[in-house]
């Protein structure tokens, strides 16, 4: 399976968001063929105001049924591309709170799963920057597994990272892939990004192919805030074998399910856990 990550810098307007993604596919695709594609976290609006995030956020279908505009894009380019897609995550519409969640599509544009992101960003940079992810969004709560042509994919999103129990319950539901969309800040991706990805892949045996978005965003009170980018695709020796820079892009690399096999039958690390 070739999974290509795709690195955006959304703002935001939601049309301009969709018009970025859609350039970006398109010039992927006239490039080279994948089987799954893969965008960022809440690439529909990132920064702006609370009133920005409340009018891109959608209230999602019923599966088969017809959603808003970015799910319809995203349902759109499955079919129209004759690929899998990972949508990144969305904000959906729930009550007072939005939710941060990933929905994928196969090529019929048919609905596959949905997960919504289970840890929330409340923390404050070495910078002093202070988010409060808790302020608007809501929390998941549910381990989400999906098969995306013959192969089992565990569903997490961006500091969802942080928190290895997630990724050892993904292993068990039978995980082989790991799809992580994320807008990891600037000031802590230079330090964890690749580093966390790289030891829940070699921890957990699985590929990773994680998202980022990149750029600078401005809030609802005007600060910048910057995304670290450098999006990556993990094997599960630990090895990165694929990395976008620091802009707007894309990074594409094959999943071996031999290999995934390999490592896992010379060091059979599920079978020696001892306290967990
Ligand atoms: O706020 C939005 O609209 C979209 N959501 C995000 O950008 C989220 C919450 S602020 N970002 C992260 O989780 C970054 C994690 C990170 O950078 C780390 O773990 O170090």
């Amino acid at each position: 399976m070739r999974v290509a990550v795709i690195q955006m810098s959304p703002g935001a307007d939601k049309g301009e968001n969709i018009a970025q993604a859609r350039g970006l596919i398109e010039g992927l695709l006239a490039e080279q063929k994948v089987d799954l594609l893969v965008l960022p976290e809440m690439w529909t609006c990132l920064g702006g105001s609370r009133a920005n995030k409340f009018a891109a956020a959608e209230t999602l279908p019923v599966p088969g049924g017809t959603g808003g505009e970015a799910y319809e894009f995203l349902r759109g380019m499955a079919v129209v591309h004759n690929v899998y897609v990972h949508g990144g995550s969305i904000g959906e519409l729930a009550g007072e709170k939005i939710l941060n969640t990933s929905i994928v599509f196969n090529p019929l544009g048919e609905e596959l799963g949905r997960y919504r992101k289970i840890h929330l960003f409340d923390i404050t940079t070495p910078d002093g920057q202070g988010y409060r992810e808790s302020a608007i969004y809501g929390a998941g709560d549910e381990v989400v597994t999906l098969d995306i042509a013959g192969t089992r994919v565990g569903l997490a999103i961006c500091y969802d990272i942080r928190f290895p129990e997630l990724f050892l319950a993904l292993r068990r539901a039978g995980a082989e892939l790991i799809v992580l969309p994320a807008a990891f800040t600037l000031q802590t991706g230079k330090d964890h990004w690749e580093v966390l990805l790289r030891a829940r892949a070699i921890e957990t045996q699985c590929w990773f192919a994680a998202s980022g978005t990149c750029g600078t965003h401005h809030e609802g009170n005007g600060e910048p805030r910057q995304t670290y980018g450098h999006s990556l695709i993990v094997d599960p020796w630990g090895h990165v074998v694929a990395k976008a820079s620091d802009g707007p892009g894309w990074a594409v690399a094959t999943i071996n399910k031999a290999f995934t096999a390999k490592v896992r039958a010379n060091m059979p690390l599920l079978d020696h856990r001892r306290l967990a």
